[in-house]
């Protein structure tokens, strides 16, 4: 018996068991709480046929599972191909994020402060799991690393990318004048304007968070799952960003607008 072994099982099968494991944990976080989730318990059902029909010898349903199941296969990359894109865009990131998130959060704080000081409007999205592709083609595409003078030269009253908002990935800004989806008026945020109401509009139907300069008040704002949160200042802020968007990465865990963030985010009507 090899000196390794425990028993039956040895270091390696359980090395095996325990990586598989840390695989299928961090397939499960990346479908939860998205839309993948329901295509993906569709696939298990379907499996779970499929070797049924193995198992119980139906030759004939077996072999036609089978071949749906390629062209399944093809059909999901398909259908989810923006999904894919940004996982593997994640999986291929390199080290030194850690360092950029935390140059990105700063100037992004610094930035929205000096625009709340001038009472610059403001508008700002930042991309989590849900693509915000489909919102950044209504706008100008950009790439550009994330800087205070940058960001509030985009805001700047009659500077041409001024009106609409701004989405962000990561540490750079890929567009800018972008059309977001006007929340749909239920009465609770109706006497908010439409900078406030395309804030919320686009937290309800991705989970971005949204960042919102009002040029009436001078307020910064956090608009995520469908609320509007409290005025925050600078410190709260980073903070904010630190929890919902420039830590999660590194923790592999993004977190639920029902979270961390529901001690700050308490609705506004
Ligand atoms: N659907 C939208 N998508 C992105 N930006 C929008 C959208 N609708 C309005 N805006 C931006 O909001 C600006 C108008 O803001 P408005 O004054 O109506 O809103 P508000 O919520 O009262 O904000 P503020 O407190 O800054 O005045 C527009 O000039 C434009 O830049």
């Amino acid at each position: 018996m090899n000196a390794l072994s425990l028993g039956a099982v040895n270091l390696r099968d359980l090395l095996d068991i325990l990586l598989v494991a840390a695989l299928l944990y961090q397939a499960y976080k990346l479908v939860v709480n998205t839309r993948a989730v329901n295509v993906v318990r569709g696939i298990l059902v379907f499996a779970g046929v499929w070797v049924a029909a193995q198992v119980l010898g139906l030759v004939t349903l077996s072999d036609l599972l089978g071949r749906a199941g390629t062209v399944g296969l093809f059909a999901l990359v398909v259908l989810f191909q923006p999904e894919l894109r940004a996982v593997l865009e994640r999986v291929g990131r390199y080290r030194g994020r850690e360092e950029q998130a935390g140059a990105a959060l700063q100037e992004l704080a610094r930035a929205m402060e000096r625009l709340a000081e001038r009472k610059t409007g403001a508008l700002l999205a930042i991309e989590r799991r849900t693509p915000l592709g489909e919102y950044a083609g209504t706008g100008v595409a950009l790439d550009a690393k994330i800087s205070a003078p940058f960001i509030e030269a985009l805001f700047a009253r009659n500077a041409p990318l001024h009106d609409g908002g701004v989405i962000i990935q990561g540490s750079r800004v890929v567009a800018a004048g972008c059309l977001f989806p006007l929340q749909q008026s239920d009465g609770t945020y109706r006497r908010y304007g439409t900078r406030h109401r395309a804030a919320i509009g686009l937290s309800e139907l991705s989970d971005a968070v949204v960042l919102i300069v009002s040029e009436e008040r001078g307020s910064m704002r956090i608009a995520l799952g469908g609320r509007l949160g409290p005025d925050l200042n600078g410190t709260e802020l980073r903070e904010q960003l630190r929890v919902l968007v420039y830590d999660y990465e590194d923790l592999g865990d993004v977190p639920s607008p029902e979270t961390p963030a529901k001690r700050v985010m308490e609705p506004q009507s």
